[in-house]
């Protein structure tokens, strides 16, 4: 039980709870025991995610990515503290009416692309990007924030860079209408920032030709 916590989001590995934290409001990121796991094999498993998400969020931002700062790990209780991102999501800005400009459009895809180039340099693969887990400060008038590494590892391979840029290509194309320029744009920033971008988006277009034949065979 954490105290004057407030549930903000009860999903099927994790709670995330809003609640103060040394004079400031904090998110804290509860896992949880799953029931069908042998109780020891759980702590494990657990212990190692925790371990996992609060290390990539400290390298992002030792590389100066902007995501939430980690300010303390307890790893008896399964619980990250971090940094309470105020603002809202790429998702929710795309329906207001600013976010449906082609010039806010723009700057937002800029900023997505050379975040994930920069995270992709230093060998992070997110593992879930969505347009929910990329966020827009208030504090600075929308500058990108990336969230959620809960399924976040460490790999140097063009593959699983490729499928993270997928995936996020993915959401877009379901979730939101007309935005092919934008993914285009988030592309193009990502060209200039990842250093390996060639093989990368070379990779990017055979994951999403296995994604077709796949959706063939139904
Ligand atoms: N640092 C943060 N600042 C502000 N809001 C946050 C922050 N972290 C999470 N949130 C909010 O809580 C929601 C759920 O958080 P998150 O995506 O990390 O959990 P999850 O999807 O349940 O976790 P996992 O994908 O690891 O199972 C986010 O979509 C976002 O709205």
């Amino acid at each position: 039980m954490i105290h004057n916590a407030q549930l903000i989001k009860q999903g099927a590995e994790a709670k995330v709870y809003l609640a103060p934290f040394c004079q400031r409001q904090a998110i804290i990121k509860e896992r949880f025991a799953k029931a069908y796991r042998h109780p020891t094999l759980d702590k494990k498993l657990t212990s190692r995610r925790v371990v996992q998400e609060a290390r990539c969020l400290n390298r992002c931002q030792k590389a100066l990515i902007d995501t939430p700062t980690v300010y303390m790990v307890d790893l008896e209780n399964s619980l990250i503290y971090m940094e309470y991102i105020e603002g809202i999501s790429v998702r929710e800005f795309l329906v207001t009416a600013e976010g449906e400009t082609p010039e806010a459009q723009s700057r937002v895809a800029k900023e997505i692309g050379t975040a994930l180039g920069k995270m992709h340099n230093i060998e992070v693969v997110h593992g879930d990007l969505t347009t929910s887990n990329l966020m827009m400060r208030k504090e600075t008038g929308g500058s990108v924030v990336l969230i959620d590494f809960g399924l976040s590892y460490v790999s140097n391979l063009i593959e699983d860079k490729a499928v993270d840029l997928y995936v996020l290509e993915r959401a877009f194309t379901s979730t939101h209408p007309n935005t092919e320029v934008m993914f285009a744009q988030i592309l193009e920033a990502y060209g200039e920032s990842s250093k390996a971008a060639k093989l990368i988006l070379k990779k990017l277009e055979d994951v999403r030709m296995r994604g077709r034949k796949r959706s063939m065979l139904g």
